[in-house]
């Protein structure tokens, strides 16, 4: 897995028993989850904005500014969860090599 999340899933998992008031991360936890989820969603409309902006010739380190936010906020997610960033990684190299229409067909084909 990449060193970062691996560093940052350690650091996550760590502050579960961290102060709030010595913690942004511990301050979410405390917060709780709806928080958390709060967050994710005004990071993702950030990164919309963000993207939108890139894309009409503004500025990308803003974008990836952004988009670090969002992956920041949906680890923070995770591990309020008890997951770890590895069952994502995990699911992305299963989808590997399976192409997107093939892989929402099986999807359809479940759910029927
Ligand atoms: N990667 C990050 C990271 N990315 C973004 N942020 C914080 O996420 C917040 C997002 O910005 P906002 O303006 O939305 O935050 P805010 O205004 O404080 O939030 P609200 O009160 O409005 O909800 C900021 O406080 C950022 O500092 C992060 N805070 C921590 N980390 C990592 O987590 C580790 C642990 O952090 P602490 O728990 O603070 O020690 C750090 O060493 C970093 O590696």
């Amino acid at each position: 897995m990449s060193d970062t999340l691996s560093r940052l899933a350690e650091v996550l998992e760590a502050r579960k028993g961290a102060a709030p008031d010595s913690s942004y991360v511990a301050s979410l936890y405390h917060k709780g989850l709806n928080k958390i989820l709060e967050k994710v969603g005004e990071e993702s409309v950030e990164t919309i904005l963000a993207a939108k902006d890139a894309a009409a010739g503004g500025d990308m380190s803003a974008l990836v500014y952004e988009t670090a936010d969002l992956w920041f906020h949906s680890l923070v997610m995770l591990a309020a969860l008890g997951q770890h960033p590895q069952a994502v990684l995990d699911e992305l190299e299963r989808r590997f090599g399976l192409s997107g229409h093939a892989e929402k067909a099986a999807r359809a084909d479940t759910l029927s």
